[in-house]
């Protein structure tokens, strides 16, 4: 299977959040590779994918952080790969660390952030499936149907719990 989307995070303990995109593109059908990239510990490694990513065949990044949060911004810096941004709940401050330090980019440089936390990175999943669908009509319906299922699944009146 071809892997478009290249799911990358600044730490194992980003893990977590970040297979829910996994499995987002699981359900759908939606080739990935994931790997640990940090700005902060391993700059050559997020250089060298950076760098590399068209050549790949990468169509979408998604990249999740917590804290100082500038792996998505510096991927979206070094690869016209279109950037998806995770920020990953944090102990300290709730996320919204990692919420701030990815959504104001300077004009030229934009990563599409995503809510904070594991909806986020579901989302993330569904919106770089949302990009491929475009010029894949496979995916589309199969993206149709996951829709619509969801939509289904939910209750049209609430019961006592
Ligand atoms: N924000 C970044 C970056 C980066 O932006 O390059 N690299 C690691 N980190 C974050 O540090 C947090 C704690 O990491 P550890 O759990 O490894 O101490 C993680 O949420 C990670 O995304």
């Amino acid at each position: 299977m071809d892997k478009p989307v290249g799911i990358i995070m600044g730490s194992q303990s980003d893990w977590p959040t970040m297979k829910e995109a996994a499995t987002i593109l699981d359900e759908l059908g939606v080739g990935y590779e994931a790997r640990i990239v940090s700005a902060h510990r391993t700059p050559d490694r997020l250089w060298d994918y950076g760098k590399t990513a068209v050549e790949r065949g990468l169509r979408v990044i998604i990249a999740g952080a917590g804290g100082a949060a500038h792996l998505p911004g510096m991927m979206a810096s070094k690869t016209r790969v279109p950037v998806i941004g995770v920020p990953v709940q944090t102990k300290a401050l709730s996320g919204v660390d990692s919420l701030y330090s990815i959504l104001q980019m300077p004009k030229g440089y934009p990563v599409a952030t995503m809510a904070i936390g594991s909806a986020g990175a579901a989302n993330a999943g569904l919106m770089a499936a949302g990009i491929l669908a475009l010029s894949d009509p496979d995916l589309a319906q199969r993206l149709d149907e996951w829709r619509q299922a969801l939509s289904d699944s939910i209750p049209k009146e609430p019961r006592d719990e």
